[in-house]
């Protein structure tokens, strides 16, 4: 999991609408422009994730200019990487279809979005049918991901347990060192070993056990968002009600995936303005004196129809698509916080010469970063001139204090900038005193 650079998989059998997913969520690039991303490999796209922006609450919209991503109103779109994983099929653990290439590939992701085919009109290998129940895929791709870790552990877990008693090291650091290949690290070990409580020493695990702490690893280091996708269909309301009920709604969201590629197609199109995760779009006759840049075209018969049929089977029923809110509950479970590094925490300026923008810098960092750690984030080389750090009202922060959504709005001082100024001052006062020599000289001038 790297600092504002979370990326987010996308999985799902064959047909159950991946690519409609992928599409629907990352068209908004073009729109939305630019990226810190530098290299996009084929398989990767760009996503935004919505959160508040602070320019609102301070009224400092119209100065509010973000680096990357966009501001609409208040409404701040970060820029996140998506990952198609493609390529599962029943037994991809054990080596089917592109096998270990789709599960390597998961080790790109820190969170995974599961689209699952709801309406039950196609099979596990997606082929058309009718009554397959989409529970069989839930169970199906957390299994095969389990077999995944559990077998290469299990390969090895003689020559681990030996390897653990002869250096005297503790489960963490055993297990840390078996799970780095998968983009793991002591901190998450630590996490859900802590959570999962476990008595008995390493040596003494038997598979039940080992199942057990794969599955708590599976939990922390793949938390998954099942994307109910093809809520549309007739025949999804009765999968729905039934997934619902087994795995809770926390992680489940209903998603027309095809209905918001429609939505945001027509919006490109300028046929409709659509307010993206909402249930809300304008159509030309409902604008008063829209300027030629807003001006919407007049949709034709059959566009508007399939528009009303979206409105009747998704956006009446669902109150949206659910792929914006797919995207928020995926960053959500990530404990990120989006921090504001700031220049002056009195203007909010970005510190960009000659110009008034506000908040230009929005990072995504891991829960529990303290103030020190996030300084060495975003100012790697200034780490040893670093000197203290404050917040809005000029509350200092401790080195030691965690980033939390009240102390988000960072200014942090380094003694090479109090340097700067003191340079910048020095000169200030010796242009003074110069402008003030040639003053004298010139009173010097007018005696003589
Ligand atoms: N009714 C309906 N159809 C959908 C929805 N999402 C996708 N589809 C359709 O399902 C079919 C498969 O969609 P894809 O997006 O290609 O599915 P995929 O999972 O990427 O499939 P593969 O490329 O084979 O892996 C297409 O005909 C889509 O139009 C949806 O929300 N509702």
């Amino acid at each position: 999991m790297g600092v504002g650079n979370f990326v987010i998989g996308v999985v799902g059998k064959p047909s159950a609408g991946k690519s409609s997913f992928l599409n629907s969520a990352t068209d908004a690039v073009a729109k939305v422009g630019n990226y810190p991303f530098t290299t996009i490999k084929p398989n990767h796209g760009i996503t935004y994730y919505q959160i508040d922006c602070p320019c609102k609450k301070y009224h400092k919209e119209e100065f509010c200019q973000p680096k990357y991503g966009k501001c609409v109103d208040g409404a701040r779109f970060l820029p996140i990487e998506m990952l198609d994983v493609a390529g599962l099929v029943p037994g991809a653990s054990e080596g089917e279809g592109l096998g270990n290439q789709f599960l390597d590939d998961l080790r790109g992701a820190d969170v995974l979005i599961h689209v699952v085919d709801v309406s039950g009109t196609t099979d596990q290998n997606g082929k058309v049918t009718t009554g397959y129940d989409p529970i069989n895929d839930i169970d199906w791709l957390h299994s095969e991901i389990h077999n995944w870790v559990y077998n290469n552990l299990k390969k090895k877990w003689v020559g681990i347990v030996r390897r653990h008693k002869a250096l005297k090291c503790n489960a963490v650091e055993t297990l840390t060192n078996q799970l780095c290949g998968y983009g793991t690290n002591a901190k998450l070990v630590g996490r859900f070993m802590d959570k999962l409580g476990l008595k008995e020493p390493l040596e003494n695990w038997d598979d039940e056990t080992l199942h057990k702490v794969v599955e708590a690893f599976l939990d922390e280091r793949f938390p998954t968002i099942v994307a109910l996708n093809k809520i549309d269909l007739p025949e999804s309301g009765k999968n729905i009600e039934k997934i619902c009920r087994k795995y809770g709604e926390e992680r489940v969201v209903l998603t027309s995936a095809l209905a918001e590629c429609f939505l945001r197609k027509l919006d490109k199109q300028k046929f409709i303005k659509y307010y993206e995760g909402t249930e809300f779009f304008d159509l030309a006759e409902d604008q008063v004196d829209p300027s030629p840049e807003e001006k919407l075209k007049t949709l034709d018969d059959k566009t508007r129809n399939r528009l009303e049929k979206v409105q009747d089977m998704v956006l009446f029923r669902y109150g949206n698509t659910g792929v914006v809110e797919c995207i928020r509950k995926a960053v959500k479970c990530l404990n990120v916080i989006p921090v504001f590094p700031v220049k002056n925490v009195n203007n909010f300026s970005s510190g960009r010469f000659g110009t008034k923008a506000v908040f230009s810098d929005c990072l995504l960092v891991p829960g529990g970063t303290t103030v020190r750690e996030f300084a060495r984030i975003i100012h790697p080389e200034l780490d040893k001139y670093y000197q203290y750090a404050e917040t809005i009202g000029n509350i200092r922060l401790g080195e030691d204090d965690l980033i939390t959504y009240d102390n988000n709005i960072i200014c942090i001082k380094t003694s090479q900038v109090i340097q700067k100024k003191n340079d910048d001052k020095k000169k200030d006062n010796n242009n003074n005193n110069d402008s003030n020599n040639s003053k004298d000289k010139n009173k010097n001038n007018d005696n003589e």
